[in-house]
């Protein structure tokens, strides 16, 4: 069956060569056949690839539409198993919600060539890093992978580091807003998945995470991207104090990012702007949160706007991971 896609259109000469530095970011949509006529081939991308993405690749084409014969190596799990189990992909693992057993570890595997270790989670995310620990399901004994995102490359192991994935759409909505006269302060950092991005915009990024492990890997990935006007740190967010007051603070750490709310509203400069992660209840989305941040922007002086607030993902049976954009706009006994 025919299906419309997404795609790279370039002369025959450079197919393989186009093919290959797309397949080294993990952007041509294996479930499609690459095709070609007498002059061009087609190759066919995945749908969330977008032009600026395929220009970090080092691709100066623009995407186009065309039809796709799906591949026939490509099996579906549900062919398998008979049921669609549910998981997720980071770069070479994927990692299932349940312990499903190894038929299904294997059928994903079949499923997603791509997939080198299937983990079974044996702890919820816990702790003050936010870490979950797992066991292998099948394949390569390792909880360590390299994933892309956005056109950018993250080491990471997953049983020492905090990483979801589902948060890359949040992460390009806050990286689309940065402009070049920016200080960025990403509080709590992780491997670096909006600090490293923003790095490429805005004038100096800091990124500070408590975990030593989480730290290690920043400074691996800043590297890695070959990122410049940034700097990684491994402190306590309540306790680190940037040289100049941030112009964007980035609080991803939705359990307790309330406990420094007063230390963000002390830091931010005015007119700087606060985004502001948390989990909250179905039925009690925003009101008590917004009721909330506002006491506590009182609290440290600081008038402020929220200039939006969505929801980001849901998070568990009745609860969501929200965000709120908070735009300090004037503070106590400054103009
Ligand atoms: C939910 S993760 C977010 C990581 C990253 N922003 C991302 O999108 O992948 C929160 C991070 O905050 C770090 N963290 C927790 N408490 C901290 C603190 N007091 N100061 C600095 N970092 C902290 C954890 O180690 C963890 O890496």
């Amino acid at each position: 069956m025919a299906m419309k896609s997404k795609c790279v259109k370039v002369p025959k000469g450079e197919g393989e060569k186009t093919r290959r530095m797309l397949a080294a970011s993990d952007a041509i949509d294996n479930r499609l056949k690459i095709r070609s006529d007498e002059s061009y081939v087609y190759i066919p991308i995945m749908p969330e690839l977008s032009q600026e993405m395929l220009t970090r690749i080092g691709i100066s084409r623009p995407i186009e539409e065309c039809d796709f014969e799906e591949s026939e190596r490509f099996k579906k799990i549900e062919d398998i198993i008979g049921f669609t189990p549910s998981f997720e992909i980071i770069g070479d693992i994927a990692v299932v919600a349940e312990d499903y057993g190894v038929d299904v570890g294997r059928a994903i595997m079949e499923a997603h060539k791509s997939v080198k270790v299937v983990l079974v989670p044996t702890t919820p995310v816990t702790g003050e890093f936010r870490v979950r620990h797992y066991r292998v399901l099948c394949g390569e004994s390792r909880t360590t992978t390299t994933y892309r995102e956005h056109g950018f490359v993250y080491e990471m192991d997953l049983n020492k580091v905090y990483f979801s994935p589902r948060l890359a759409t949040e992460r390009k909505r806050v990286i689309d807003q940065v402009s070049d006269m920016e200080l960025v302060l990403d509080m709590f950092a992780g491997v670096g998945p909006f600090a490293i991005p923003i790095s490429k915009k805005a004038l100096y990024t800091i990124a500070v995470d408590k975990n030593p492990d989480a730290f290690e890997y920043l400074k691996r990935n800043i590297a890695l991207n070959k990122a410049r006007r940034i700097e990684a740190v491994n402190a306590d967010a309540r306790e680190f104090r940037p040289p100049q007051p941030p112009d964007r603070i980035i609080m991803n750490l939705p359990h307790s990012a309330r406990e420094f709310l007063d230390i963000a509203f002390g830091l931010i400069n005015i007119g700087g702007i606060i985004h502001y992660y948390d989990i909250r209840p179905e039925g009690e989305i925003f009101d008590a949160v917004v009721g909330m941040v506002r006491s506590k922007a009182r609290e440290s002086g600081c008038l402020i706007e929220i200039m939006n607030k969505r929801i980001v993902r849901s998070y568990a049976p009745h609860e969501y991971n929200i965000v709120l954009d908070i735009r300090v706009t004037g503070k106590a006994g400054l103009k």
